[in-house]
């Protein structure tokens, strides 16, 4: 049937076009068609192939990415115009020539369409008889051959492809296959696809007028066999049936062609193709059988309707195993924090601390609020924002006792060197980073006297401050974490609990309270220490701004409630801002 004539002729490097046919018929018009010069192009005989086969059966034969250092087989006679720009064979310069990159097109009575490499010009090109087409592809490929009407059709082996079956359009084919896997995927079963379909083998029983029945075997609930009749609509078969054999045949046969290694399929396919491929045989394996294979499936999320936060929570659907133990982990750690937590919320602050709180702004609040109350929120310095008191009369305390009096006399890092008390003192002691240093500058308002940092451990040694000629404040190393090595902190921890238990002349301590943490260990530690050498000490609570109102009020109640067996602890706590100033006023009257 098919003829081939091979021609080989060279055509010029940097040329746009090659050389017409023989018998003048039409032009390959090569330049149109993606076959531009390069004059760039390095010629190598690697790179070079074109063969064009005409005549009924028509075979092209392009390489190396559509440029011009080409050899072209030329027909005898021309008989269609390939139309290389339409099929996808544009120009592209920058295309790397690869053996696995390869475009097969056939012509002929049953023209066939192959594709791949995206339409990239690197391509091998040919037109073949119906005769070739059927030995090529042994019609369980499932290529879609164009009919004279332009109309796609599929073929399948097992069908006699020469009758003009109506077959699903492409359209409703895809529809009902994206139907079927997602009903798959939910795991739910359609009525038109069941696993037995696929694990059992059918059987057509016999035909009853327009319908037939197929007998199917399927396990009961007992594991014994249960046999079923079905009936089966034409339709059906010509359809979603149809689909899911010709899937399964079409993945075998291909199976079957990569194995064999001659043929069409021992060419090598491009990265597209193999993709493709690949996608086909995944396919594939589902409906061959692989429906219990489950699809991974996202844990569901619910929502903690008591959680105010609304964190999402795993519902644990996927985390079974070694998960489950974890939880159980986290919950037993997380349990003795989740009921100091609901017991924190469940503390109800007195009326006389929730006043407090609301009348000196305590707590997070909006700036406009801050504002009207008559906080300079304008200044640029985070914790120069000390709010004048309104009040005259403490006005005229403050200037004369605190404002711009605070002095640095002495530091100590072991108690011999602590001077002798000239002055009664107050000192300020917490952990580290609490904010004593800061509370220090906005009581006297002066910024940079007592260096504060956000590191913890900045103040190590004993600070000794005079607060005009009638008081003495002391800035104390703090305790816990801090940047420091641990033999370091163990001396400035003793240091402290010697100074707080033994100095002459200290009347009170101010033990700083983070409120958002309350009290740990350590404070307790140092009040029994102070309790025992019946140091004064009183609680302030520091960075009140970083909280809920009603939680420094909580916190405040709380601790209030647990010093009130202490007979050296002087009440009411202190709540104070040293960012917003909240709170300093009442300070004062301390003092
Ligand atoms: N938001 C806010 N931050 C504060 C407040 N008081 C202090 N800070 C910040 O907390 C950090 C620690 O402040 P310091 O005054 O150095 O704390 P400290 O207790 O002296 O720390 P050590 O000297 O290391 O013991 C600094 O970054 C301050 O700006 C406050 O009331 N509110
Ligand atoms: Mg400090």
């Amino acid at each position: 049937m098919s003829t081939k004539i091979k021609l080989r002729k060279k055509v010029k490097l940097g040329t746009a076009s090659s050389k017409s046919s023989k018998d003048g018929g039409e032009t390959q018009d090569f330049k149109k068609k993606g076959f531009r010069g390069n004059r760039n192009a390095q010629f190598s005989m690697d790179d070079v192939v074109v063969d064009v086969r005409y005549g009924d059966n028509r075979m092209y034969k392009k390489e190396n990415g559509g440029r011009s250092n080409v050899r072209s087989k030329r027909p005898k006679d021309d008989g269609e115009t390939l139309d290389f720009k339409k099929k996808g064979f544009r120009r592209n310069r920058n295309a790397q020539f690869s053996m696995e990159d390869s475009v097969d097109i056939h012509y002929g009575d049953n023209k066939l369409y192959r594709k791949e490499n995206g339409g990239r010009s690197n391509v091998s090109l040919k037109i073949n008889s119906k005769s070739v087409y059927e030995r090529k592809f042994d019609g369980n490929r499932g290529f879609k051959p164009i009919n004279d009407d332009c109309k796609r059709k599929r073929v399948y082996a097992d069908r006699d492809n020469s009758k003009n079956v109506e077959t699903p359009t492409r359209k409703v084919l895809s529809k009902r296959w994206n139907e079927l896997k997602d009903g798959l995927a939910k795991g739910k079963r359609t009525t038109r696809v069941k696993s037995h379909d696929f694990e059992q083998p059918e059987k057509v029983k016999f035909l009853k007028g327009e319908r037939k029945f197929r007998e199917t075997e399927s396990l009961d609930s007992n594991g014994g066999k249960k046999l079923r009749l079905k009936a089966v609509d034409k339709m059906d078969r010509g359809g979603i049936s149809l689909m899911k054999t010709d899937a399964k045949n079409k993945f075998e046969s291909r199976k079957q062609s990569e194995q064999n290694h001659d043929g069409y399929a021992a060419e090598p396919l491009g990265k597209f193709a193999k993709k493709k491929a690949h996608d086909k045989k995944s396919v594939g394996d589902d409906w061959a059988g692989n429906v219990d294979r489950r699809k991974k499936r996202k844990p569901a999320i619910r929502i903690d309707p008591h959680d105010i936060s609304n964190k999402r929570l795993d519902d644990g659907i996927a985390t079974i195993g070694h998960n489950i133990e974890k939880k159980e982990d986290e919950e037993k750690n997380t349990s003795v924090e989740m009921s100091k937590n609901a017991e924190f919320r469940a503390i109800k602050p007195s009326p006389s601390i929730l006043s407090f709180v609301e009348d000196n702004f305590l707590g997070r609040r909006r700036l406009i609020e801050l504002r009207r109350a008559g906080y300079n929120t304008e200044l640029s310095a985070p914790l120069d924002n000390i709010p004048f008191s309104r009040s005259a009369e403490r006005e005229r305390i403050e200037e004369s006792i605190f404002r711009n009096k605070l002095t640095f006399f002495a530091a100590a890092n072991v108690s011999s060197s602590f001077l002798p008390p000239e002055l009664p003192e107050i000192a300020f002691a917490g952990r580290s980073n609490v904010g004593k240093s800061s509370l220090l500058n906005s009581l006297t308002r002066q910024w940079g006297v007592v260096r504060t940092s956000d590191k913890p451990g900045l103040t190590q040694t004993i600070n000794f401050f005079k607060l005009g000629l009638k008081l003495c404040l002391v800035d104390l190393p703090g305790y816990g974490f801090a940047y420091a090595k641990e033999e370091v902190k163990e001396a400035w921890e003793e240091l402290v609990k010697e100074y707080v238990s033994t100095r002459v002349g200290l009347k009170r301590v101010c033990l700083l309270i983070d409120t958002k943490w309350g009290m740990k260990p350590r404070d307790h530690e140092l009040i029994d220490l102070m309790e025992r050498s019946q140091t004064k000490y009183q609680i302030v609570l520091t960075k009140t701004d970083l909280v809920f109102p009603i939680d420094v009020a909580r916190r405040a109640m709380q601790i209030e409630e647990n010093l009130k067996a202490k007979k050296s602890a002087v009440q009411p706590v202190m709540m104070v801002s040293s960012k917003s100033g909240a709170g300093i006023q009442f300070k004062n009257s301390a003092g």
